[in-house]
């Protein structure tokens, strides 16, 4: 065997074949040699993408050493299948058994190996916490996780600590109150719900910590160095699918394993001067929180619910009217319309981290909060646009989905401090379809004369005079005349948790269980609020409704006139955008 400071190389044996193995700098390599000593196909590994060296014939699932001698050394590594549809090609565990001339080199190869991995990975996690939804999606997150994530962590080295929920905003209120000390990520196994609960959890305690107020939408907030991974286990795994470029669970492990980094820019959403929610991938009103709200009722169809809401609703044929302002952003960067894609390494994403944190500190890795404060992203003057509208969405990323493999907006960018607003405006049903169709294939869902959309850094909502929240200020002295509406509600409420079946339209439409319990817990004033005219109840009532819902990463939000402010690069998630497989 030769080794220098460089290069280490010797013959290795797969099978009865011989082969010349390299590992130089960031690549182990490996040559075919036939009998006549001419080399064949070589095969390379980045150092990056090694997932673990064994020692003799290890096989992975049940992790077992078979029948072998100390001559041998197993390698595991990212493997990229050719099958893949589309864009993206899932990952899967490649692992190749080696036969050495003698124990001294199977030793040194193991021991070289081991240590370029240090050397070339240093940003792997070794300690995670994760927290799985056995509710979520197609209820599998337990499954998913023992038999298809855990085993690869353990080969890997990366010890867990697994939380199965119990209820919803447990893993929230876990990262914000426990001791993380030691973990170096946290992990959901579940869909869009249990990932904003991470996201919430994880930017709530970095701004407790920083002492930054969540609530003043002006704010520079503080960015969230703990990792998120997501393994998908839900219903719609928007987030998962965006980042990924697809729905595997083992796919997002190895990019857990390996550490990689994909900063993702996050949007607040505050009702006069309090946070309401943050959310990556989308915040929608009129169709989209209307089939949310919908949806809720048939949880029970699982992520099918979603298909039947959303033709329920569509056959309403509702349009609302609406005042919606935003910010643009430079449209010298980039537009909704460029026809670009938003891919691993892109340059747009790249080139935004200098102008979204002007006082980074990079020989330090501090962001100098007392300086930043308040952010300049927010200068510039706001447009003002009224009308009634099928639906508006603000998404800070293209929000794709297997439903819809280009997203709400396909040219939107992960990382550039940016969302797209998506104005639908009132169209014939015809029309509209023509619009939702769209997003399942090629064609350009902005094309459309009723559809505007502008990339933009923050948005604002209000309903027409009259329509407003107003009424919501006035909520407070209205709060008796509410008392006796409320103490009827919260009997059918009760009377709903104990028999699911008696959820309907007439009673608090649009509320799974879990949300009835929550507002049961936060009280009666926002209950009051579910009886109001204009509150957007299934397609089985017959009502005229002015007013819908935000749909908001698939929660309600309790409020209507909102602001949306974007956070450029706020979290991290262990990805690293959509790999292009076009590409070699
Ligand atoms: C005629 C064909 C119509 C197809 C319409 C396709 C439009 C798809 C756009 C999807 C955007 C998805 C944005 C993400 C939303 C999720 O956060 C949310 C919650 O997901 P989960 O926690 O996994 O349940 N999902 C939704 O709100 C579902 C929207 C479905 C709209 C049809
Ligand atoms: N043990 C639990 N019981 C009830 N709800 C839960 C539990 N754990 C998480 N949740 C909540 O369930 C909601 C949906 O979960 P999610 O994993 O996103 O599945 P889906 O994609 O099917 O909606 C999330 O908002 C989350 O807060
Ligand atoms: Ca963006």
């Amino acid at each position: 065997m030769e080794t220098d400071s460089v290069r280490v190389e010797s013959s290795l044996w797969i099978g009865n074949k011989r082969y010349r193995a390299f590992l130089s700098g960031w690549y182990f390599s490996w040559t075919e040699i036939d009998e006549r000593n001419r080399e064949k196909k070589t095969i390379s590994v980045p150092v990056s993408e090694v997932i673990g060296v064994k020692e003799g014939r290890v096989e992975i699932q049940p992790q077992k050493k078979v029948e072998d001698t100390d001559l041998d050394f197993t390698l595991f590594y990212v493997k990229r299948n050719s099958k893949g549809k589309g864009i993206r090609v899932p990952w899967s565990l490649g692992r190749t058994q080696f036969c050495c001339p003698s124990r001294g080199v199977r030793d040194q190869w193991i021991t070289q190996l081991r240590t370029a991995l240090k050397t070339h990975s240093p940003s792997r996690p070794h300690r995670l916490l994760v927290f799985i939804n056995p509710f979520g999606g197609k209820k599998r997150g337990k499954q998913i996780f023992h038999s298809l994530v855990a085993p690869l962590f353990e080969l890997a080295g990366i010890s867990s600590h697994v939380v199965v929920t119990e209820r919803a905003n447990q893993a929230r209120d876990y990262i914000l109150k426990k001791d993380l000390t030691g973990f170096d990520g946290v992990i959901c196994v579940g869909g869009d719900g249990m990932f904003s609960e991470l996201l919430h959890g994880v930017i709530g305690r970095t701004q407790q910590e920083a002492g930054v107020s969540e609530h003043d939408p002006t704010v520079m907030l503080q960015p969230c160095d703990l990792h998120i991974g997501i393994i998908p286990a839900g219903s719609t795994d928007c987030v998962c699918f965006t980042t990924m470029g697809i729905n595997d669970p083992v796919t997002s492990t190895l990019h857990i394993i390996i550490g990689d980094s994909q900063p993702l820019d996050v949007c607040s959403v505050h009702y006069q001067s309090t946070l309401v929610r943050y959310f990556v991938s989308m915040v929608g009103y009129g169709f989209y929180g209307d089939v949310l709200a919908e949806s809720e009722r048939h949880r029970w169809m699982g992520p099918l619910r979603y298909d039947y809401s959303g033709c329920m609703v569509y056959l309403c044929n509702r349009s609302y009217p609406g005042q919606v302002q935003y910010l643009p952003a430079d449209s010298h960067i980039s537009s909704p319309r460029d026809n670009t894609r938003c891919l691993s390494g892109c340059r747009v994403c790249s080139e935004s981290k200098e102008r979204l944190f002007p006082h980074f500190n990079s020989s330090s890795s501090l962001y100098s909060a007392n300086v930043s404060q308040y952010s300049s992203e927010l200068e510039g003057e706001w447009v003002t646009i009224e009308g009634r509208f099928k639906c508006i969405s603000l998404t800070c990323m293209s929000s794709s989905c297997p439903r819809s493999p280009k997203g709400l907006s396909p040219s939107a960018h992960l990382a550039d401090g940016t969302a797209d607003l998506i104005l639908v405006r009132e169209a014939n049903p015809l029309g509209f379809l023509t619009y939702l169709h769209r997003h399942t294939n090629t064609q350009d869902q902005f094309d459309l004369p009723f559809v505007e959309v502008y990339r933009v850094k923050a948005v604002r909502f209000s309903l027409p005079p009259g329509e407003g929240e107003e009424e919501e200020e006035e909520e407070e002295e209205e709060e008796e005349e509410y008392e006796g509406a409320d103490r009827e509600i919260q009997a059918s409420t009760e009377s709903v948790l104990e028999d699911p079946e008696k959820l309907c339209c007439s009673n608090i439409a649009g509320h799974s269980q879990q949300h009835l319990a929550e507002r049961k817990e936060r009280g009666n004033v926002a209950m009051s609020r579910v009886k109001r005219p204009g509150f957007v109840c299934g397609p089985c009532c017959t009502k005229p409704r002015s007013v819908s819902v935000w749909n908001c990463d698939g929660e309600i939000l309790p409020h209507t006139e909102i602001s949306c402010r974007v956070h450029g690069q706020l979290v991290r998630l262990f990805a690293r955008g959509i790999e292009d497989s076009t590409k070699p």
